[in-house]
């Protein structure tokens, strides 16, 4: 099955991701704390025969984007681990950043635009989060924000004409059949189970990885998902273009968008059925039902 990549809008202008990430933003700086708590409490500093050279610290932010939060979050990170460093006498290592994103990112904005006072060596990593992406046991903290709600793709069956889960007149699975969510939660157990076995190789032992995602409260259905209203008026716009004859109904019943959002019930049954990782904190963000499941490798 053909992965759908959807990369945010490039460059710098008016409808760049770059001038319209603010929401995502103070979803990260609401995740500030929750981090550096995680990264003092949870992080195993010590010496590490499985991690080739100690003396590098490898930090991934999957699905980065183009900036500007990605930087932030980084910096964060890396002030939050040289805390940890200090408090335990231990001597500094070099912080090495992965920007990693798909392929069709815009990493020349990204590149162009990384702080001068930055602390770290920066490198850009292409491709899909869903693969392997580094070299076993090389990294010691992975990040990940407001990306993990993008699928590898929509379920197949929502977009198939001749099925009973065709999700027909929508884009999405908010307000849709329970079939349709059911169909929409199956396909997300299967991709992040391809992430999380991903990054057990990739993972050195007792290094963590915190993620931040949009979500929905527990003990909620996914039709009753917290994303997607903000896709209503492109569903609407298209169905008066269905209307007026401009766009086939098929076309438009089979097209579906590949996001999903999870409550935090579904990520810790993902996590413990994977068992590669330890789950340290599972927060739900109140302000906008973000969820924040920081885990650690096993050691
Ligand atoms: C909403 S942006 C978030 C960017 C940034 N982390 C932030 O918080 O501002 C989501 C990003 O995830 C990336 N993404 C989605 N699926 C991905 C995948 N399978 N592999 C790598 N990146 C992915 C998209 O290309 C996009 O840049
Ligand atoms: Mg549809």
């Amino acid at each position: 099955m053909q992965e759908e990549p959807y990369v945010m809008v490039g460059g710098d202008g008016q409808y760049s991701y770059a001038k319209n990430s603010n929401l995502q933003r103070v979803g990260a700086d609401h995740a500030k704390t929750l981090i550096i708590e995680a990264i003092t409490e949870n992080l195993d500093i010590d010496e590490n025969v499985s991690c080739p050279n100690s003396n590098i610290f490898g930090i991934a932010d999957l699905g980065c984007s183009v900036g500007p939060n990605t930087y932030v979050s980084m910096k964060n990170i890396i002030e939050a681990v040289v805390q940890k460093y200090k408090s335990k006498g231990r001597n500094l290592p070099e912080f090495q950043v992965f920007f990693n994103d798909h392929v069709s990112n815009d990493f020349n904005t990204l590149f162009a635009n990384l702080p001068a006072d930055r602390q770290y060596f920066g490198a850009g990593v292409p491709g899909s989060f869903y693969h392997r992406l580094f070299p076993k046991a090389s990294l010691k903290f992975v990040y990940s924000a407001y990306a993990l709600h993008w699928l590898f793709r929509a379920p197949p069956e929502v977009g198939d004409l001749d099925s009973a889960s065709c999700n027909r007149g929508r884009l999405y699975y908010r307000n849709a059949t329970k079939e349709v969510g059911q169909a929409y939660s199956a396909q997300f157990e299967k991709d992040m189970e391809s992430f999380l076995s991903a990054r057990a190789e990739e993972l050195a032992p007792g290094g963590l990885m915190a993620i931040l995602m949009s979500g929905r409260k527990d003990g909620t259905l996914p039709r009753q998902s917290s994303i997607g209203p903000q896709d209503l008026p492109l569903e609407s716009s298209l169905l008066d273009l269905v209307n007026e004859g401009i766009i086939s109904k098929d076309k438009m019943d089979s097209f579906n968008l590949p996001i999903y959002g999870p409550s935090a019930e579904e990520i810790k049954a993902i996590v413990v059925k994977n068992e590669h990782f330890d789950i340290v904190r599972l927060i739900t963000l109140t302000s906008n039902s973000s969820l924040m499941p920081t885990v650690r490798r096993g050691v």
